[in-house]
């Protein structure tokens, strides 16, 4: 049965139409792997021809095996539309980043999903806009000086940030739910598409409880702070945004990079050759540790901006006068809020500016070594690495250093909103350059595999009818036995 389940998926009856004429009996006990393995590779000496990729994907019994034409389904048109939605979502982080650095994000006081679309249309609507936002904590204690205008210049900034994130919203579901009643997705990139659905939907919802956050004077007293959201509901915000934008993009990928094996079957098994080498194992996880730590130091800078901690010690690599504050200073009682003090240690690496700030520069220092670790050891593989992913590893060490030097000049010069802003976007970056990474240095999936090989006899068989008659008396030769 397994035999008989490979070779269909493998020689199928479209490449091999005869396949079915011929007198083969197969095997009613299900063969064991090690068993098939021993077909494939007897198969292969016989005719010259190679089924290693094959042999590394067993079908488990019961499994349901999707058709080549299933897995295939999905065209390069959905992958330009996945990787286009995930520069919107790039945007939207960068004008979310905006949105903070110019203290907008609290001017709309409100989570109106539709009616909300439309600004205030006149004089009136503006008033009334001004009123309610004058009934916050924020006007009422930061910006109490403000006019109309100034107050115009703020929602405006937060005005574009939601109707963006809406944009985003048609932008990505309409077209995922046309592609997925035309049947234009595989099932693979359905549940994909499915998640990142879910995700953007919750986004919605995070970021309105991130703003009600600050806008509500019993949590801002609770947390003791003056009018802003709280840094947890900010880096939680950030984080779906970065994992709508990765996924996306991760997925964009692997459509345009498997349709590209489907046209070129032969340099994909070459290459199938050199992602499934065990040397390449250890950068396969190197890589992907390095795209947790992007990932880690990204969202340790979202608790630094939601603190304002870039505000403090803004010196670098020392802080202030010495390299590490004092104890007292990075566990400080007053961040302490039960009596007993037990949640001095968590309060103070979770909201303690200082504390934070050290936290975030050990995570990039950290990252920035992991970098430049892995592109040394990338130097010393390079015979095996491919081409594409020897290139973007020199991208992501140039990505990494300049995020680096973006950081410290955003802290050395007072957090500036252009500096701020590109820092943040410098953060995107470098996650989409270990991301690529992860993608390109990922083996082949199983289904992918077989595909290409079959497509690859096919062609082999077109070229020469010889070979294809030959691997179907040896195929019906092995499978009877
Ligand atoms: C791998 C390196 C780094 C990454 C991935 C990274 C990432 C980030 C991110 C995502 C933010 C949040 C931006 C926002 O939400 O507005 C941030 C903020 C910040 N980072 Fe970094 N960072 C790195 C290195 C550094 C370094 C070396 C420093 C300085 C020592 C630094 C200083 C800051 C400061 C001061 C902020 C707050 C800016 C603000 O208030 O908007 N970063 N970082």
């Amino acid at each position: 049965m397994l035999l008989q389940r490979g070779l269909q998926r493998n020689i199928s009856h479209r490449t091999f139409p005869n396949l079915s004429k011929l007198p083969v009996t197969f095997s009613k006990e299900p063969l064991k792997a090690n068993k098939l393995l021993k077909c494939q590779f007897q198969l292969s000496k016989q005719v010259g021809y190679n089924f290693r990729s094959f042999s590394t994907s067993v079908p488990r019994d019961n499994a349901v095996v999707p058709s080549p034409a299933e897995t295939t389904r999905t065209s390069n048109t959905v992958a330009y539309w996945l990787i286009g939605t995930s520069g919107l979502v790039f945007g939207i982080v960068v004008l979310g980043g905006l949105t903070r650095l110019t203290e907008s994000g609290l001017s709309i006081t409100e989570w109106k999903p539709v009616t909300g679309t439309l600004p205030p249309m006149n004089q009136k609507e503006w008033e009334e806009e001004f009123s309610k936002y004058k009934e916050s904590p924020e006007f009422k204690q930061l910006n109490s000086h403000i006019n109309l205008d100034e107050f115009k210049f703020i929602f405006f900034m937060e005005w574009v940030h939601r109707l963006w994130g809406r944009a985003i919203g048609v932008v990505f579901i309409a077209p995922a739910i046309y592609f997925a009643v035309r049947k234009r997705t595989s099932s693979h990139v359905n549940k994909r598409l499915l998640y990142l659905t879910s995700i953007l939907g919750l986004q919605g919802f995070i970021g309105w409880w991130m703003v009600k956050s600050g806008l509500d004077q019993e949590q801002l007293d609770e947390r003791r702070s003056k009018p802003t959201v709280s840094q947890y509901r900010l880096t939680t915000h950030l984080g779906a945004a970065f994992f709508l934008y990765m996924g996306m993009l991760y997925t964009g990928l692997d459509i345009l990079k498997e349709n590209k094996w489907v046209k070129n079957p032969d340099s994909a098994l070459k290459l199938f050759k050199r992602l499934n080498s065990s040397s390449l194992n250890s950068m396969r996880k190197f890589s992907i540790i390095m795209l947790a730590a992007s990932f880690i130091t990204a969202m340790s800078g979202g608790m630094v901006a939601g603190l304002d901690a870039g505000w403090i010690y803004n010196t670098f690599p020392k802080m202030g006068e010495t390299w590490i504050p004092s104890n007292r200073e990075l566990f400080d009682d007053n961040f302490a809020r039960r009596e007993d003090k037990s949640d001095l240690w968590w309060r103070n690496l979770l909201e303690n500016p200082t504390t934070v700030q050290l936290i975030h520069r050990i995570f990039a220092i950290s990252t920035f070594t992991g970098v430049v670790a892995l592109h040394m050891v990338a130097i010393k593989k390079k015979q095996i690495m491919p081409r594409n992913a020897q290139m973007n590893v020199h991208t992501l060490m140039g990505v990494v250093t300049l995020q680096l030097c973006l950081g410290i000049c955003t802290l050395w010069y007072y957090v500036p909103v252009h500096l701020a802003s590109t820092h943040q976007a410098g953060a995107l970056a470098l996650v989409t350059s270990a991301l690529i990474l992860v993608n390109q240095l990922r083996k082949p999936r199983a289904n992918i595999k077989n595909i290409i090989n079959n497509v690859s006899i096919k062609q082999a068989g077109v070229n020469n009818p010889s070979i294809s008659k030959k691997i179907l008396t040896e195929t019906a030769k092995l499978a009877s036995k």
